[in-house]
């Protein structure tokens, strides 16, 4: 590959390069590359696409989803994606009593709730989370961030508006267990402003509600990482691995980007990672503040995703839907992972992995391996009976080992929203954000990942569309961007961005 044509080829200015092949930066790609934006690069710091979606293989033909993976009903434009990919969905198992584990009862119930197992437990939730309705409905849908009680939630954290609104351990667990589950963190990491802000993008309490009843999830056939390899493959010899970005120079004509292979140009990039996950790359000029603060501030939740299979799914025999919650852990959730034709069964669950101590939540896990499966196993066998000590595999990921990954979702922590305000995302001169975080709703999701890069790439096509009216209006030819000084005026490219996106609400 190093020939002269291919050093012409990737000396040569593209319009864009997209910077991280996880799910956002490829759907970018894609969906300007069908814009009719073809000049373009996707480098990839690591040997693999697809980012926090990721597929390891067991025995017997099996595999394991070590990362993203359920799909919500609510994930719109992801399941578009897959629906445009021909990467078809299947329903986790629903049927049977889920089980719910606190302060050493075990207790087994119908739906999403314990209603007759622990009646005043569940009562104290629901009301809770009427209360939270409440308090969303007075914050503008559109964006919490424009309410004048803005500050004041902000300074609030989740867990401090949990122990105001709940008189129980139950519901306080079952908000805990949400938290890290959903909503990124510990109630006690998290700003009240966000999960307003969260609640009312996403479709209000209801979603919240709805994605708790657990049976409405799916997965994609093959993993959600077939997306991005199915993405990657039609954009062929455009994706670049082992390409980590080190550094970006942005002028006023177009962008340098250094791998320790070399320096790309480009007239634009997208950034496609989370805030915590660019922090590492130096970019001259700096960053306005907002689109700083969030990388410099923003952090990733720390987890465990462990794989169980066994000869059969046996829990579904005993009337058990596979789906748990736990206070004692260490896995704090499960649910069947079995695939509706597979025989072999297989349960999977989160565990923390961060050395938060909480009342309400599991220990994170042990340090030491043998110890880890001991304590998984046990943790089952409480849930689903001693069948589930003699498991055919057991497999774990680690996510805070991974190499560029920060972590999984991210922890809007108090003070971190207004302290961006809403330009967080904002392009700054000819760098365009995308990247789960990036998105307005589902941020941390895969659904926020395809929304933030769709978005992405809609802005530079209407702008790439409106310098190409410019030009022949004006008669100028594209000129070679060749650029040298680092520009100091990222912001006049930022004012035409503006002006382009202004247009485009207005029609
Ligand atoms: C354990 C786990 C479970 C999850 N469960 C779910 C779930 O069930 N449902 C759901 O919707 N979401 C889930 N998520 C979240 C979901 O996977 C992510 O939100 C989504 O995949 C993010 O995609 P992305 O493209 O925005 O970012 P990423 O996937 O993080 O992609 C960023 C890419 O940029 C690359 N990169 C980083 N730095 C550089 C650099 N300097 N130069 C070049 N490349 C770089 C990275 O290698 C990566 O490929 C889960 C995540 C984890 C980790």
């Amino acid at each position: 590959m190093q020939s002269e044509e291919f050093m012409e080829r990737e000396n040569a200015t593209v319009d864009v390069i997209v910077v991280g092949a996880g799910l956002s930066g490829l759907v970018a790609a894609r969906r300007l590359s069908q814009a009719g934006v073809t000049s373009l690069r996707v480098l990839e710091a690591r040997d693999r696409v697809g980012g926090r979606t990721k597929v390891h293989q067991l025995g017997n033909g099996r595999f394991a989803e070590e990362g993203g993976q359920l799909v919500g009903p609510e994930y719109t434009r992801l399941i578009a994606l897959g629906e445009e990919l021909g990467v078809p969905t299947w329903p986790h198992n629903e049927r049977g009593k889920a089980v719910f584990e606190r302060r050493g009862r075990v207790l087994k119930f119908d739906g999403s709730m314990p209603w007759i197992a622990d009646p005043l437990g569940s009562a104290d939730f629901a009301q809770s989370l009427v209360r939270l309705g409440r308090l969303c409905k007075r914050a503008p849908r559109a964006d919490a961030l424009a309410t004048p009680e803005a500050a004041k939630l902000d300074a609030l954290t989740f867990e401090s508006w949990v122990r105001r609104s709940t008189k129980t351990a139950t519901a306080r667990t079952l908000w805990a267990i949400i938290g890290a589950l959903t909503l990124g963190s510990r109630p006690g990491d998290l700003s009240l402003l966000f999960v307003v802000r969260h609640l009312n993008l996403i479709g209000g309490v209801e979603t919240l509600l709805a994605s708790l009843s657990g049976g409405a999830e799916r997965s994609f056939a093959g993993g959600s990482a077939e997306l991005s390899h199915r993405m990657a493959a039609d954009l062929g010899d455009r994706v670049a691995l082992g390409s980590p970005i080190l550094a970006i120079r942005q002028y006023d004509d177009g962008v340098e980007v250094d791998t320790p292979a070399g320096t790309h140009r480009a007239r634009r990039v997208v950034l496609a990672m989370s805030p915590p996950d660019r922090a590492g790359i130096q970019i001259d000029p700096q960053l306005p503040l907002p689109q700083r603060t969030i990388g410099e501030r923003m952090s990733m939740a720390h987890a465990y995703k462990v794989h169980v299979t066994y000869p059969e799914p046996f829990w579904r025999r005993q009337g058990l839907s596979g789906a748990s919650m736990s206070d004692a852990g260490p896995l704090m959730l499960t649910w069947d992972d079995t695939p509706p034709e597979e025989r072999q069964g297989a349960l999977v669950g989160f565990a923390r992995a961060d050395g938060g101590i909480s009342a309400d939540l599991p220990d994170p896990m042990p340090g030491d391996p043998e110890q880890r499966r001991e304590a998984v196993l046990a943790g089952l066998a409480r849930a689903f009976g001693d069948q589930a000590l003699r498991p055919d595999e057991y497999h774990e990921m680690n996510w805070t080992e991974e190499r560029w990954t920060s972590g999984c979702i991210p922890i809007w922590s108090p003070g971190l929203l207004t302290a961006c305000g809403p330009g967080y995302a904002a392009p700054a001169g000819r760098l365009h954000f995308a990247g789960s975080e990036a998105s307005p709703a589902w941020p941390g999701s895969m659904e926020g990942a395809v929304v933030a890069g769709e978005r992405a790439a809609a802005d530079i096509a209407a702008l790439i569309d409106a310098e190409g009216a410019d030009r022949q209006a004006s008669g100028k030819q594209p000129g070679g961007a060749q650029p040298r000084q680092p520009r100091e005026n990222a912001a006049r490219s930022h004012r035409r961005a503006q002006e382009v996106r202004a247009a485009r609400s207005d029609n």
